[in-house]
């Protein structure tokens, strides 16, 4: 090391040294104001619980207002203090120095994760992240930059930039990075093991990420990312910008997130407190399927329809799911629900209590609502005939009973064929052109293809609850969501949206969405493409390349063992082969393992094959809500977008693993290695792992691929 560097890692110790002093020395400050406030609040309640009677209205009020006042600037200083204390672990991790055109030096700012002044002076000491001056530090090398701000563009040259690795308040190291930004500490962040959660990555964001992160003008935004290239890490700190730049209109209960299960909801729970934001919402189709459907009938789950496919393809059942993933037939069903009003509803007469309504004020009266949706509309219709023939009857000084009421409506409702929405959507299958396309899952039960198409003839024939107080809504997954899905979400979630996804990673061929389809749903949308994959070493991104390849994708160079494609003797032979392999783990430094099976109904037995040999390991199946450290078993669908060091996919023979699907499954379980590999089979390989079989040793111990 040089003198200069030397000299220069003392100065930054110093500094480190002065910034964590003055975080501490807020940190008590805060601590003292906290315990002192809470000591008052406390006195204040006691003295206004004995004085209660004493005390008159508008006394009682403002004694209540200054204890409210008091409690929120206690949370406000107890936020804070969370910061602060966050800060005093890893202060900042970045610096860059700035020289704004015009100014006679250069400023060195400081970047962590939250922002933080010196009380006295408010001089800036560490910039937040989302800050504008820190977007220097992620979108330029050295030379000419500039960042906008509230006043407008600042230009300017950067003439230095650092990253450190600060833990516990002490310096692990520096780097210069004015060269190549981030690739010393990117890769050291790579090649660590899995944590059990996802983290943020907020120290080594990539520019072509932060260009994601950091949009602020899209309504719409689609990000289609290659596997393993930070799509949810990325959208879920555009989330944590959106929150700090809007501050002033948005707050977390406003953005919420529609995830694939509720797994992957907890695996990502993490990012946004690291980041000092609070939770959001989440949601789910199953969740948005079941507040609609509940009370109007039995459906299929998502997870039904692609464990029969999995099981074996029916031509009928996949052409079904074929016809109603379309955009084309979005358009169909539509066209068709909004001709129902002219096309089926037939007015006539009123009749109550000898008083009449004429077709012509039903006709007219229908027609002055037409704005409403259909069943709202009749609704409307039967309201004003009931009050119009009330009025008539009261004026004669008749009486009106519940019942005329009641007769009101049947004859409204007499007027339409159909009797709600449910109705209506079977009688869309009436015509002879699509009367194969409808095919009940049981009693009472409907088709998984048939659940949105419902919802969606329900959402556009009457008023319903949507999600008003949303301003953003996050789609993971995009790809494995149809048409109709998105026109509901259309429907319910008039905000701004960022959806993600990767082509590339559907669950069902038959009806996940293209980047073209989706982008066809959304037109005003801003695309955006992640073509670099970091999660995995070389060897396993070009491996998993071979099953499926995508030629956008750029892996980073990163290596490590190549994958494993291990033939065994007999079923008792593999699973003393995944034995071993667990063994092999728990012997080494890596934290996390993801044995990933086809099907849940496979990954259930061998968990119970390795639960009865001694081995501890939690098992994921639909119904599970939180992720789990150390060694997982699941299926490939259920490990969608979660990632673990090590991966073991058991089964991988030529009877396993034969469609299409399969060639999914088998995609989405390689690429949730990170550093990793092993697949274990007995019988013919499957032939998507043709590349790395040696032709005479089927059932030979051990072989390497690629
Ligand atoms: N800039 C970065 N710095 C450090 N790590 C990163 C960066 N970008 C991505 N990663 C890491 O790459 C891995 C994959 O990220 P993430 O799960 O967000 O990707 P994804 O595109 O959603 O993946 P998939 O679609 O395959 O589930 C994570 O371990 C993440 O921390």
């Amino acid at each position: 090391m040089s003198d200069v560097q030397t000299c220069d890692e003392e100065q930054e110790r110093r500094h480190l040294a002065e910034t964590v002093q003055r975080l501490r020395a807020e940190l008590e400050s805060l601590d003292g104001y906290i315990d002192r406030s809470a000591r008052t609040i406390d006195e204040r309640k006691q003295h206004l619980w004995d004085n209660l009677r004493d005390m008159d209205f508008a006394e009682k009020a403002n004694f209540r207002q200054d204890v409210d006042n008091s409690v929120r600037s206690v949370e406000h200083a107890a936020t804070r203090r969370k910061r602060v204390a966050r800060l005093l672990e890893t202060p900042y991790f970045g610096r860059v120095d700035f020289h704004p055109d015009g100014d006679d030096q250069p400023g060195r700012h400081y970047i962590g994760v939250h922002n933080f002044s010196d009380p006295q002076t408010q001089e800036i000491l560490i910039h937040d992240w989302r800050a504008p001056v820190s977007s220097l530090f992620y979108d330029f090398e050295s030379g000419q930059a500039f960042f906008e701000t509230p006043d407008g563009t600042s230009r300017g040259e950067i003439t230095g930039k650092r990253q450190y690795k600060i833990q516990g308040g002490q310096l692990e190291f520096m780097l210069e990075s004015t060269l190549n930004i981030g690739d010393d500490v990117l890769q050291r962040e790579l090649s660590q093991s899995a944590d059990n959660r996802m983290k943020n990555i907020v120290a080594t964001i990539q520019r072509e990420q932060n260009a994601v992160i950091r949009n602020e003008t899209a309504q719409v935004l689609i990000l289609q990312g290659v596997a393993g290239s930070g799509k949810t890490s990325i959208a879920l700190h555009r989330v944590a910008f959106l929150l700090y730049r809007f501050k002033d209109t948005l707050s977390s209960d406003n953005v919420m997130i529609l995830s694939p299960n509720k797994v992957f909801g907890d695996y990502i729970a993490d990012v946004l407190p690291e980041l000092g934001e609070e939770q959001v919402a989440e949601t789910d189709f199953d969740r948005i399927a079941s507040a609609f459907l509940d009370k109007v009938t039995d459906y299929e789950q998502f997870s039904e329809q692609v464990g029969k496919l999995i099981d074996r393809v029916d031509d009928a059942f996949a052409a079904r799911i074929r016809y109603k993933a379309t955009p084309e037939f979005v358009a169909e069903l539509d066209q068709w629900i909004t001709s129902r009003a002219d096309e089926d509803f037939s007015p006539a007469e009123i009749k109550q209590k000898y008083h009449r309504l004429s077709i012509d004020w039903v006709t007219e009266t229908f027609a002055e609502a037409s704005n409403l949706p259909l069943f709202t509309r009749l609704d409307h219709l039967a309201n004003r005939a009931v009050h119009v023939l009330k009025q008539q009857v009261r004026d004669r000084g008749g009486k009106w009973a519940a019942s005329d009421t009641s007769g009101v409506r049947k004859q409204v409702r007499a007027m339409f064929p159909h009797k709600d929405a449910f109705a209506l959507y079977k009688a869309f299958y009436q015509d002879p052109s699509r009367r194969s396309m409808y095919q009940p899952a049981g009693r009472r039960k409907i088709e998984y293809a048939d659940v949105f198409p419902l919802i969606y003839t329900m959402i556009k024939t009457a008023r319903h609850d949507n999600y008003n107080h949303i301003r953003h809504l996050l789609v993971d997954e995009m790809q494995d969501y149809t048409p109709v899905q998105y026109a509901v979400l259309r429907e319910l979630f008039s905000c701004t949206m960022t959806i993600l996804g990767d082509a590339n990673q559907s669950v069902n061929p038959f009806s996940s969405s293209s980047l073209p389809i989706i982008r066809s749903i959304f037109p005003e949308a801003d695309c955006l493409e992640l073509r670099k994959s970091y999660r995995s070493t070389t060897e396993i991104t070009e491996f998993a390349q071979n099953i499926s390849r995508n030629d956008e994708l750029v892996p980073i160079e990163r290596h490590g063992p190549p994958p494993q494609v291990i033939g065994c003797a007999d079923p008792a032979d593999q699973q003393a082969r995944i034995l071993k392999l667990i063994e092999q783990h728990r012997d080494s430094d890596q934290r996390s393992l993801g044995i990933i099976c086809k099907t849940v109904a496979q990954a259930e037995a061998l968990h119970d094959h390795l639960t009865r040999a001694g081995v501890e390991l939690t098992f994921l199946d639909y119904d599970s809500t939180t992720f789990a450290s150390g060694v997982i078993i699941t299926s490939a669908h259920i490990a969608k977008g979660l990632e673990f060091d090590t991966v073991i996919v058991p089964q991988a023979d030529q009877h396993n693993y034969t469609s299409d699907i399969d060639r999914c499954m088998l995609y989405i379980a390689c690429t949730r290695a990170m550093h990793e590999l092993h697949l274990t089979h007995d019988g013919p390989l499957t032939h998507f792992l043709g590349f790395a079989a040696e032709p005479e040793a089927d059932l030979a111990p051990a072989r390497t691929g690629p």
